[in-house]
């Protein structure tokens, strides 16, 4: 009896044929952030300026962190190829040659969001309004690439199946719905649609090649439902922090 219910020496259930295993990523999405509240009021305009402002100031947490989040995989990455992809996506964010144009990079780009929402760059550089579920939530993200070998941080980035529609929700719907914001400042979201789908192609290719058993499959979804936490979080954060009645003096 003993023997019957040990636990097996190793996993003898076959893993799932890569459509299969593709279509369960791909199922997570209903728990992407695009389905939480607060997304679903901003994208629909219902948002005052502070609140969308808010947002704003507090995403730039995530967009500064995202480059160190890739540094961290880097670190692990022990192949030459691997790392020539992957570095693109810091390049990405923090931009080449200098600060103005196409090149500027995406941090730039979040910043000129903010400008676009009214905020001050100081407000924004500071993280004066970041909140602390926002910082525990982004530093998770970060410290898990961190700790874990470099093929299951590149899984984790694969929320970023589901971002392209979510940026394309915001180009399609913020001109006519916050008018007050200067349309330059969308430039972000438009230039993170053709990077997203890079990124997702290379995070798949890992995805496929690193989870040769049914184990490392599962603990793939597991991997991709952490980081769907911390995007639900930061909104949960978010959400909490700017109620419609804020007091005018708390308000971004
Ligand atoms: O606006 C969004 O909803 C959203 C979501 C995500 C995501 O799914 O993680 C990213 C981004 N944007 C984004 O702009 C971005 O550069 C990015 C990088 C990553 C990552 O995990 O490496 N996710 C995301």
């Amino acid at each position: 009896m003993v023997f019957d219910s040990a636990p097996p020496a190793f996993d003898e259930r076959a893993p799932w044929a890569w459509t299969e295993f593709e279509a369960r990523l791909r199922a997570r999405e209903s728990r992407y952030h695009i389905h939480h509240p607060f997304n679903g009021r901003l994208n629909r305009g219902e948002l005052a300026p502070f609140q969308v402002r808010g947002w704003v100031a507090n995403r730039f947490y995530y967009q500064v962190r995202i480059p160190q989040k890739d540094a961290a995989v880097l670190a692990h990455c022990p192949d030459r190829e691997e790392r020539r992809r992957w570095l693109e996506r810091i390049l990405d964010h923090d931009g080449r040659g200098d600060y103005e144009g196409s090149n500027a990079g995406g941090i730039e780009a979040w910043s000129r969001l903010g400008e676009a929402t009214g905020l001050a760059r100081e407000d924004l550089w500071s993280h004066r309004h970041v909140q602390p579920g926002v910082r525990f939530a982004v530093d998770a993200y970060v410290n898990f690439a961190a700790q874990s070998p470099w093929e299951e941080a590149a899984i984790s980035s694969l929320t970023e199946m589901f971002a392209p529609r979510i940026h394309a929700d915001r180009l399609a719907g913020w001109p006519s719905l916050y008018p007050w914001i200067q349309p330059e400042g969308l430039g972000y979201f438009r230039s993170r649609i053709p990077l997203a789908t890079r990124d997702v192609e290379h995070g798949l290719e890992v995805a496929r090649r690193w989870c040769s058993t049914r184990a490392r499959q599962e603990r793939a979804l597991e991997i991709l439902d952490f980081k769907l936490d911390v995007l639900w979080c930061m909104l949960d954060a978010i959400e909490r922090a700017y109620p419609d009645d804020l007091p005018e003096e708390r308000r971004p």
